[in-house]
């Protein structure tokens, strides 16, 4: 998708909110809007989902499904949940079937069973912000707008939101996000796009490659699974080590410390993905390396 010169202001000889916008956005990349209050980030946000139309230049490209998710979301319509969200699958262009599945695990997947049938004013803020998430995220979105999308939400609900936007660049989706809590250091990897003076500007990558490690303890018994997902999901997975885990203290907490390692290969060692768990050792190419960790 692509801001061709794009210029908007709110009222006929108003003054120019956004001037000049040029920016662009490919699948599978998440850009991370910034700026001061009140500067446009949210206009811009709203031009590039279509929810407005620039003054001036135009957007091109944009994906046929777009998942739009307001600042704020606007809950006082007299609908149930459930209602509402069917409603909203049925305009993605859903079935009814379909759209009854996708509203069935999209309310599973966001903590929102309890309130199919509960009215969009009788909910929390952070609850009705969850309907927000499931309503954009109905039709597998081609580019996904959040504004603000960690305000009102709770810490468990907070880490969804990384959650979903990994799983539309994974889709080859976009994602624009605004954030003005710090919340997005969780998006390692994402450009950064400033709004000032009614311009937008783009940093300069770094030149460091967009790759992070992630460690992560699993269950023993659960380990050639999630080796074997991990690896359908298109990870890397460097190295498989046994592990004496003891939850860290504080969630900042020191990382465990492993009382032994393996061979890979060799004696101890899992059972190899992606063989059902058969108990064969970890010998395929890219399982062996000096990093106990696993990549994407
Ligand atoms: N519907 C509207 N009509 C008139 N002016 C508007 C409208 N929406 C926003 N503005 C003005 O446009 C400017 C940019 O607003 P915008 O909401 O895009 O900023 P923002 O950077 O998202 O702010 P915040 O961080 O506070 O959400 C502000 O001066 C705002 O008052």
């Amino acid at each position: 998708m692509r801001l061709d010169d794009v210029w908007l202001r709110y009222h006929r000889r108003g003054r120019w909110v956004l001037r000049a916008v040029a920016a662009e956005i490919g699948p599978g990349e998440v850009a991370i809007v910034l700026g001061r209050n009140g500067v446009g980030k949210s206009t811009l946000l709203q031009l590039a989902a279509g929810v407005l139309r620039p003054s001036r230049g135009r957007v091109v490209d944009r994906p046929a499904a777009v998942g739009w998710v307001p600042e704020r979301f606007p809950a006082d319509q007299p609908f149930s949940v459930a209602h509402y969200l069917t409603a909203m699958a049925r305009i993605a262009g859903h079935s009814a079937t379909g759209a009854e599945r996708a509203v069935a695990y999209w309310t599973e997947r966001l903590g929102l069973g309890g309130f199919r049938h509960t009215r969009l004013p009788q909910l929390s803020k952070g609850t009705a912000q969850k309907v927000g998430l499931a309503q954009a995220m109905l039709r597998p979105p081609g580019l996904l707008v959040l504004d603000e999308p960690w305000e009102g939400l709770d810490a468990a609900a907070r880490e969804l939101v990384p959650e979903l936007i990994d799983e539309v660049l994974t889709g080859g989706g976009a994602v624009l996000v605004s954030d003005h809590r710090g919340e997005t250091v969780r998006l390692p990897g994402a450009r950064l796009w400033t709004v000032a003076d009614g311009t937008l500007t783009e940093e300069a990558p770094t030149g460091e490659p967009a790759l992070a490690v992630v460690e992560l303890a699993v269950p023993a018994a659960r380990v050639a699974g999630t080796v074997a997902r991990l690896r359908a999901d298109g990870h890397h997975v460097i190295r498989v080590r046994d592990h004496a885990f003891s939850p860290p203290s504080t969630p900042t907490g020191p990382a465990p410390v492993p009382d032994r390692e393996p061979a890979v290969g060799g004696a101890g060692a899992w059972p190899a993905a992606g063989r059902g768990g058969d108990g064969a050792a970890l010998d395929e190419p890219g399982v062996e390396g000096p990093a106990p960790e696993v990549t994407r």
